[in-house]
């Protein structure tokens, strides 16, 4: 791909993305007709679905928004894709103001929110794309070529001719990633990429993505799955409850958990089910991460100092309070254990 360089190296010195004190304010709830027509003051409570987010994301990264449902990481793209005017910051793409230019803003982004949704299923594939070709103003004679390109850099150019609603899930996605390539973007944008992809279908896009990044671009992207995160990403922003939480390589982030290893452990309680007393005696050899009571079984997720034994001492609290050991899964840290310590939630999920 040769169209990248023309964007990717006009302005090198700024970051490919910047956030500065970006927060976005929805009211929540629904205002009447009534209302609306009598022009009655919005009482509705507003609420930060983001709350002063700064973020630098320099060229040439896969930078990897992650968080729970509603931590606010497509509002956040939203407002970099120029989709949504925050409430307060200011936004930057290239160096281009986002809020002030979004046009010339626009021309550095390609964009895939809402996945296969965002393609026309009763046109085909080329179609589609002459189809947005034509919309994002692209010069005509150059638009033959670009189609064959992004065709062939999704692996779509043998099927270009079906129809749309003919195509995979997975297809369909492709299609939206070769959408976004029209315009030769210095920088991606993509919300969920792999949500609804089968495992093998997620791997190849993965794949494309670290070939888009090593091909100059910068790549956005947002995932509530950790492992994807952490497989994918060169740098990761935990995002929750509209604050950013911490950001960092994976591996630096898998640090902050002062833990080694991390077990998985399922006790069931004896008669009198004291799973207080049981956490406060194993909290006193391993840290106690995650507690969830089912019934009888209390289950554990423990953080392992290095050179810890868990297994002896286990054994011991479990017979001094009459309980089983059912189960003990040791594992390496996950990001995922990093987001539950950094945010202090509860439970084991
Ligand atoms: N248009 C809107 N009007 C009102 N509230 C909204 C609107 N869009 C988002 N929100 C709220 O903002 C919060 C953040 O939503 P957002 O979609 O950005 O989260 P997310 O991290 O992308 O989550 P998910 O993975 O579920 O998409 C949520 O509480 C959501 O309900």
């Amino acid at each position: 791909m040769t169209a990248v360089a023309d964007t990717a190296t006009e302005a090198p010195a700024t970051d490919a993305v910047a956030l500065s004190d970006v927060a976005k304010a929805f009211r929540q709830g629904r205002r009447t007709i009534g209302q609306r027509l009598r022009r009655a003051p919005d009482t509705r409570r507003e609420v930060y679905a983001v709350d002063g987010v700064d973020l630098r994301i320099p060229r040439g990264e896969i930078f990897g928004l992650v968080g729970p449902n509603g931590a606010g990481k497509s509002t956040t793209v939203r407002m970099i894709a120029t989709l949504l005017e925050p409430s307060r910051g200011r936004v930057e793409v290239c160096g281009i103001d986002a809020v002030g230019r979004p046009d010339a803003a626009r021309r550095m982004l390609g964009v895939v929110i809402g996945g296969e949704r965002s393609v026309y299923w009763k046109l085909t594939g080329r179609e589609n794309l002459e189809y947005f070709a034509a919309l994002y103003h692209l010069p005509p004679r150059e638009i033959p070529g670009r189609i064959e390109q992004v065709l062939r850099d999704v692996d779509l150019l043998d099927r270009a001719g079906d129809y749309a609603e003919r195509y995979s899930t997975g297809m369909r996605q492709r299609l939206s990633l070769a959408r976004a390539l029209l315009q030769a973007p210095s920088v991606l944008l993509l919300d969920e990429p792999t949500s609804g992809l089968d495992p093998r279908s997620a791997a190849q896009l993965h794949e494309r993505i670290v070939r888009l990044r090593d091909e100059g671009r910068t790549l956005l992207i947002t995932t509530h799955n950790m492992d994807e995160a952490d497989r994918l990403c060169d740098r990761v922003a935990i995002i929750d409850r509209g604050r950013l939480v911490r950001l960092g390589a994976p591996e630096e982030l898998k640090r902050l958990v002062e833990a080694e290893r991390l077990a998985r452990v399922r006790l069931s309680l004896g008669r009198d089910g004291r799973d207080g007393a049981v956490v406060e005696a194993v909290g006193r050899f391993a840290a106690v991460a995650g507690r969830r009571l089912d019934g009888r079984d209390l289950d554990l997720v423990l953080h392992l100092a290095h050179g810890t034994d868990l297994l002896p001492p286990l054994v011991e609290v479990a017979n001094r309070f009459g309980a089983t050991v059912r189960k003990v899964d040791i594992e390496p840290v996950t990001l995922q254990d990093v987001f539950l310590s950094l945010t202090g939630k509860e439970g084991l999920e």
